[in-house]
């Protein structure tokens, strides 16, 4: 049987030739669970959430999915790895299109991959409710639009979720119906979870295990 574990091993990545950020990392993010990842600035986090959805690829080292080493990075990720595995960053306003308006911004991957566009219950779930689905990122609050981008990442019932400092921008009862919501999806579809975050008390409350890198 497949391992059911998102893990990297001897991770070796970066961006400029010679300077490595991710020198020989290990991470196993299980299905089930919530794995939490703190760290100072700079030591490499967000490479490294890059590195596991796919976005980046390592020098070094392997990704693997269920068991299957991924082969291929970036666009040339295989579809079903890609959306194997969703992605939730920092800030909404980079990670959407200034010119969709929230149900297009959360419908977007359901299109793409031939799925029936019906986000009701998931919209409800995050909190979008009433005439927020048909605004545009400029018309909405950065929690608002975070919450537009969780559902986003959940469209397409991923089996693992990074969550790369979700909450940092947001208040304290955004961040709590947010964390719920991927508590929800944890339990319910068995969502493998890595949580990257600064907050250690976030983190102490949400994960199951913090892996804390000097
Ligand atoms: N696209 C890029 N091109 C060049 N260098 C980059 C790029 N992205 C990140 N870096 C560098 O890689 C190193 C690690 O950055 P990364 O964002 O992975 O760290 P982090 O631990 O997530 O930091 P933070 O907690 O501040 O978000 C930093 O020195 C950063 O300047």
């Amino acid at each position: 049987m497949q391992a059911p574990v998102l893990s990297g091993t001897g991770l070796v990545a970066g961006y400029r030739k010679g300077v490595p950020v991710l020198s020989n990392v290990d991470i196993q993010v299980e299905r089930g669970a919530v794995l939490g990842l703190a760290g100072p600035s700079g030591c490499g986090k967000s490479t490294l959430a890059k590195v596991l959805t796919l976005l980046h690829e390592p020098w070094a080292g392997r990704v693997e999915l269920d068991g299957e080493v991924v082969r291929r990075f970036r666009h040339a990720a295989p579809r079903a790895e890609r959306t194997a595995i969703g992605v939730v960053f920092q800030q909404p306003r980079l990670s959407v299109d200034p010119r969709f308006t929230l149900r297009e911004i959360i419908v977007e991957p359901l299109a793409a991959n031939g799925f029936p566009a019906q986000i009701g219950e998931l919209a409800e779930r995050v909190g979008l409710t009433g005439d927020l689905l048909g605004r545009r990122p400029h018309e909405v609050s950065d929690g608002q639009l975070q919450r537009a981008c969780l559902a986003r990442a959940l469209a397409l019932r991923p089996r693992y979720l990074v969550c790369d400092e979700m909450t940092a921008m947001l208040d304290a009862s955004t961040t709590a119906a947010l964390v719920g919501v991927v508590q929800e999806e944890v339990g319910a579809a068995g969502t493998g979870v890595l949580a990257i975050s600064h907050d250690e008390a976030l983190l102490g409350v949400w994960a199951d295990r913090v892996q804390r890198w000097a």
